[in-house]
Parts: structure tokens; C-alpha cells; sequence
């Protein structure tokens, strides 16, 4: 199963503009590379322009739900369309839509944790439903969006669902980087499955991106990790058959004793 990951340099407030990129991006990557999937960044139609954020965002999904939906159909290409802002009922949600080779959604979500060190919970609402395994090709994946990754049990309930791949779109701090590698290293280890991420690079609003998305196999090993600074596109083929020998080599999912923690 082979992943592209567009490790991009979002332009801030124009949404316009990064849907033609993104476009560009995935007609040249389909035809020079050949994945099954590609991957983009959290809020990629807009950047963090919080205060601004009413102005850019989506409205009930569209256009960039529709956007996507054309490219997967017209490219034959299974799409982890990264997140952007979607105001749903009044309120601005950092969602995140998949959407199949065929242009069908398989499956939405709206961030759950918003991040207190950006103000996130001023401008935009939480989700509220629970996260879910999504299918593509056949097999099962979960997506969470950048500050949920410092949540265990999100990553954990998408693995006990039989998620065999985790998504990770980011907009991920440089001044954090260390904490984005090692946190996504051990969800691989803990929860025995590939972690594919995608974090964006450049800067806003005196924030500088730390890029360095990863590809890291169910052993831990970290497969690819970008460029911290520069945009680009980072690939790699995965082989399913490692999760299910490394989950029966260390068999931690038997070796649990939930009634005694949860
Ligand atoms: O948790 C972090 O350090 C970064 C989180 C973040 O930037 C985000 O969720 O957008």
C-alpha cells in the first residue's frame, strides 16, 4: 500500500488558492508515483488564521469537501484529506474528511482536543462524536489530528477497533519537534501499527513548522521522516503482513488486563 504525503507550505487565508495547489500536487504525485493513498496537513485550506478564521471556513464542508471527492474520482485515488476549518450550526470545527479512489466519504471528524497553547478553544469547537475505523482497499485505518496525538487512549480505541494504519495531519510547532517524533514512535510501538503523519512546514504568525512528517512501521522504526524546513513529498509502500506477525510475536493486545485500568 503504497503513501504520499504532501509535507506542504500553506499559504495563509486563501483557501483559493491552496485547493489549486493541492490539485496540482495530487495530479502530478498520481502520475510520477502511482500511491494508493495520499495524505495532506491539518488546516490546509487556511492556516491558523484563528481570528479570521469565520471568513475563510468552509460552510457545511463545501467546497472542499466536493474538491476532494472530484480529485479521488477523476485520479482513482484514496485521499486522508488532512483537516480545515468547517463551520457546521454556527460554530467552526478543525474537521477532517477520507475520502475513496471511488469519491465517496468514508469517513468525517471534527478534532476533539483543541489546544489550549494556541487559543484553539476561543475560536473553534470540539468535536463530539467518537473516533471510528475507516476502510480503504480493504483495510482498517484511523486519523486523529495533531494535539491528539498526546491522547493514548484515541490512538489505543482506534487500534482496538483493528486499525493497522494511524493517520497523524498536523500543524506541529518546530519548538516541539522532539515531543511530535517521540510521541508518534511510541504509539506505533504501543499500539503495533504503521503511523503515517503529515505536517506541514514554513511559518505564521511568528510560529515556524517542524515538517519532519513520518513514516514509522509497527516495530517502531522510523521508515521516512521529512525535511524540517522544506516542502515536499515523502513516499513509502507499507506491508501490512508486519503488523499482524509483530502483534503475534509481542502479543500485547492478549496481554491485556483492562478491567483492571479502564
Ligand atoms: O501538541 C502540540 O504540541 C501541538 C499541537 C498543535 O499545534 C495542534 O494541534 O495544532
Amino acid at each position: 500500500m503504497k503513501q504520499a504525503i504532501f509535507q506542504m507550505d500553506i499559504v495563509a487565508g486563501k483557501p483559493e488558492l491552496n485547493r489549486l495547489r493541492v490539485g496540482k500536487w495530487i495530479k502530478e504525485t498520481v502520475e510520477a508515483e502511482h500511491p494508493d493513498i495520499v495524505i495532506l496537513p491539518e488546516m490546509w485550506t487556511t492556516a491558523y488564521t484563528l481570528p479570521e478564521l469565520e471568513l475563510y471556513a468552509d460552510r457545511d464542508g463545501e467546497p472542499t469537501t466536493g474538491f476532494l471527492q472530484g480529485l479521488a474520482k477523476n485520479y482513482k485515488i484514496n485521499i486522508i484529506g488532512g483537516s480545515f476549518a468547517n463551520k457546521k450550526e454556527g460554530k467552526v470545527y478543525n474537521s477532517s474528511i477520507v475520502v475513496n479512489c471511488n469519491g465517496d466519504i468514508v469517513y468525517q471528524y471534527d478534532k476533539i482536543h483543541l489546544v489550549p497553547m494556541l487559543n484553539e478553544p476561543q475560536y473553534l469547537a470540539g468535536g463530539t462524536e467518537k473516533v471510528k475505523v475507516f476502510e480503504l482497499d480493504g483495510v482498517k485505518m484511523g486519523v486523529i489530528i495533531c494535539y491528539d496525538l498526546r491522547f493514548p487512549e484515541l490512538s489505543r480505541s482506534l487500534a482496538l477497533q483493528g486499525a493497522q494504519i494511524l493517520y497523524v495531519v498536523a500543524e506541529w510547532p518546530s519548538v516541539r519537534l522532539g515531543h511530535w517524533q517521540a510521541l508518534q514512535i511510541a504509539r506505533a510501538i504501543e499500539n503495533q501499527y504503521y503511523v503515517v503523519s503529515c505536517n506541514r512546514v514554513g511559518s505564521y504568525d511568528g510560529e515556524t513548522f517542524a515538517g519532519s512528517s513520518m513514516i514509522i512501521n509497527p516495530w517502531g522504526n522510523s521508515l521516512r521522516i521529512g525535511s524540517e524546513k522544506l516542502e515536499e513529498t515523502i513516499t513509502a509502500s507499507l506491508s501490512l503482513n508486519l503488523v499482524t506477525k509483530i502483534r503475534k510475536d509481542v502479543p500485547v493486545f492478549d496481554s491485556r488486563m483492562p478491567d483492571l485500568y479502564e
